[in-house]
């Protein structure tokens, strides 16, 4: 359980802004979905609150200030999936999601049952039982990309920033991790906070989403607030159209003139 307050953050490489004026408060089990076009800010926004890109403003874990926690503690706290993950090739996928425990363990001590039993659960959840004892530079891309989510569930952290979650995967694939995702947000109080380009499985997942546009907020608020016609066409040049399944999902779809 962790809640998550951004006051006028802004992110920066050396003196370069490249996202600024972020103000949000994600109560506990909230999901944010970061959108934007190519170029945004949003992963470097999401780094920010990682710790690993500069920011000025303040980021607040639980209403304490993250830059004062310790290295190992904000391990514990947040959990990361980069949108290019450079994997250690050669261990295998269980090797690899057991290095998700490594914040939990004692310095230097190895890994107990209990660790391998959330390791053996993450990969079960991932559909990447049958691929345990594989070497990570044997997987086809969304069978590295779901590893990379499966370290991420074995970190067992209140916080999971994760950048396009979703590439590279099937629609079958897609939809079954971020309904994980959200069964981890709903059960167990996981705040969630993904860049995501599909704006369809944004409005769906996501409960606020922030829209960037170089580097500044141009928008944020629910899905249906944020992801109109318009603003679509303002900020991404793209037309579309905003459909409502009679379930009450929104649908983002690209449109095109009649031809002829
Ligand atoms: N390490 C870096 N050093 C300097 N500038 C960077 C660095 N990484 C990204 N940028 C710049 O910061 C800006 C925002 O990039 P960022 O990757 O955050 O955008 P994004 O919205 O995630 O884009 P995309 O949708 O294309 O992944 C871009 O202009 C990019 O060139």
């Amino acid at each position: 359980m962790t809640a998550l307050s951004l006051h006028d953050v802004s992110a920066r490489y050396g003196s370069r802004v490249v996202a600024s004026g972020v103000d949000v408060d994600l109560p506990a089990g909230s999901w944010l979905a970061i959108i934007g076009p190519n170029g945004a800010g949003k992963s470097s926004l999401l780094k920010a609150i990682l710790g690993a890109v500069e920011h000025d403003g303040e980021i607040l874990l639980d209403e304490r200030p993250a830059s004062a926690l310790s290295a190992r503690a904000r391990a514990r706290a947040i959990a990361y999936a980069p949108q290019n993950p450079q994997l250690p090739d050669r261990l295998t996928v269980t090797d690899y999601v057991l290095l998700g425990r490594t914040p939990h363990l004692a310095p230097l001590a190895r890994e107990r049952r209990a660790d391998l039993a959330v390791v053996e659960q993450s990969l079960h959840r991932l559909d990447l039982t049958g691929l345990a004892g594989r070497a990570l530079h044997t997987l086809s891309g969304g069978e590295r990309q779901r590893a990379v989510l499966a370290r991420v569930l074995a970190q067992q952290a209140g916080l999971l920033l994760l950048d396009e979650p979703t590439t590279g995967l099937d629609i079958g694939h897609a939809q079954a991790l971020l309904e994980l995702v959200d069964r981890l947000r709903a059960e167990d109080g996981a705040t969630v906070v993904s860049t995501l380009h599909d704006l369809t499985l944004s409005a769906q997942y996501a409960d606020r989403v922030l829209l960037l546009h170089g580097g500044e907020v141009v928008g944020y608020g629910t899905p249906e607030e944020v992801l109109t016609r318009e603003t679509v066409a303002r900020h991404y040049a793209a037309e579309v159209e905003i459909l409502k399944t009679d379930n009450g999902n929104l649908v983002v779809t690209p449109t095109r003139a009649p031809r002829g």
